[in-house]
């Protein structure tokens, strides 16, 4: 789509700068400088600072291993992320950004990449600091429970700032994209109707537009107060966010992009395959191999078909479970070498609780399976269906102590 009347250019920045938030922080900024007619080259990235130690490699070494440094100035300085994705260097366009309201000023795009449970204090934290016109982009991995219901963090994301957020989710382990390994990816973005360019229309000044009442969240929660909320649309001087353009945001040679416009599939199979790749490292703590770990990915497949079906029947297709990076593929690379995979196989292997794993083997990194099989728990039992379920609902039982590892097998054979 033509640029019409666009003379500014979006800003992009990345609410995140973890393993996954740093990765994408560098595709984005990769991305910026290579497409200058619609993006300002620099991307900020807001760190969640702390004090870390560098490496004898570093030129901030001098000497003293125990010394203290803030993160965001060790990424600042060196183009590393020490902490989060050591050994690999980002572009000088990443700019670390420690306060979270100087990191969203008068960025048009923000690309959420946080860990789930700490989406809704930075959204607390970034209201009323962020243009009313921006667009968000979540690749966090996981589903916002509350007494109300289930909800995607896009959409939580959205009502919570009164935007519009899409989602990017796939067979996505950062380390490997980090170092420019192929992989894919599936981005969902069904920008509102107001965002369509219609090329009759007068250039207009950025403050101008009205916002107008759209449907923003899960029309199924039951008791949402935000089902609606007013959105601004963008303003006609910055270029049109169409497929097109959000491609060009996140596309690289070595990260393949599809657009869908299914927000509720890709955010799904992000968050739900977290509870399939315990199941799967369950097994192969207890050295049942390949094919046990096939098994449980298959219903863990159809368990997450089923969820999508059941509580978001008026948004999600089946195929994007199927056919896409975010679905199936993400199953597959997530129960081969994810994280969730890897910390669940080694709690069974020394017989100690996946939190204690996450503790001494991640340095700082966080586990979403474990807090997510409680959620999904949690909302299945409030609706009556955990035996719907098995999958999912074992994997919290064997978290809980309620349940072997060893029961999986017969827990998941389907009942006459
Ligand atoms: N690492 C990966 O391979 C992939 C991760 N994801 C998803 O991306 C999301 C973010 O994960 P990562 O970037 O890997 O993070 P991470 O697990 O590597 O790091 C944890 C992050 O949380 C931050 N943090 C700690 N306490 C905090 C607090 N109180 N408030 C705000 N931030 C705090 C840390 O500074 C750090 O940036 C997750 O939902 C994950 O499932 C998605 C695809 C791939
Ligand atoms: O989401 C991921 C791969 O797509 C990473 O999974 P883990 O968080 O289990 O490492």
């Amino acid at each position: 789509m033509a640029n019409l009347g666009a003379t500014k250019k979006h800003k992009v920045m990345v609410v995140g700068s973890g393993n996954w938030g740093t990765t994408m922080a560098k595709i984005a900024a990769e991305n910026t400088k290579a497409n200058p007619n619609l993006f300002e080259p620099d991307v900020r990235m807001w760190v969640y600072e702390e004090e870390v130690t560098v490496p004898k490699e570093s030129k901030l070494y001098d000497g003293d291993s125990e010394k203290k440094h803030k993160l965001s100035e060790v990424i600042n300085k060196t183009h590393e992320n020490v902490k989060y994705l050591p050994g690999v260097t980002l572009p000088d366009n990443v700019i670390a950004e420690p306060s979270i309201q100087e990191a969203v000023k008068d960025a048009t795009i923000l690309i959420f990449v946080l860990p789930h449970q700490f989406i809704a204090k930075s959204c607390d934290q970034i209201k009323g600091h962020i243009l009313p016109f921006a667009r968000g982009v979540s690749c966090t991995k996981g589903v916002d429970v509350s007494e109300s219901g289930v909800q995607l963090f896009s959409e939580s994301i959205g009502a919570k700032l009164g935007i519009y957020c899409g989602a990017l989710s796939g067979a996505n382990i950062a380390s490997e994209i980090a170092q420019g390994k192929y992989s894919e990816t599936t981005v969902a973005y069904d920008p509102p109707p107001m965002d369509s360019r219609q090329p009759s229309r007068q250039a207009s000044p950025t403050q101008s537009p009205s916002a107008s009442t759209v449907e923003l969240v899960n029309p199924h929660m039951e008791h949402t107060e935000h089902k609606s909320a007013k959105l601004y649309p963008l303003p006609i001087d910055f270029p049109p966010l169409s497929h097109e353009n959000i491609k060009k945001l996140f596309h690289r040679p070595y990260f393949h992009v599809r657009m869908v416009s299914d927000v509720a599939g890709v955010s799904l199979g992000g968050a739900l395959k977290n509870i399939v790749a315990l199941a799967a490292g369950f097994v192969d703590g207890l050295g049942w191999g390949d094919n046990a770990k096939a098994a449980v990915m298959r219903v863990g497949l159809l368990e997450e078909v089923k969820f999508g079906e059941k509580f978001f029947s008026e948004s999600v297709q089946a195929r994007t479970f199927t056919e896409e990076s975010c679905g199936v593929a993400d199953i597959i690379t997530s129960c081969s070498g994810g994280r969730n995979f890897r910390c669940a196989k080694m709690s069974i292997e020394r017989g100690v609780s996946i939190n204690e794993i996450e503790e001494t083997e991640l340095n700082g990194q966080k586990l979403q399976g474990t807090s997510t099989a409680y959620e999904v728990n949690s909302f299945l039992k409030s609706q009556g269906m955990e035996n719907e379920f098995p999958l999912f609902t074992a994997v919290y039982n064997i978290l809980e102590g309620k349940t072997k590892p060893e029961e999986i097998p017969d827990i998941i054979e389907p009942k006459d």
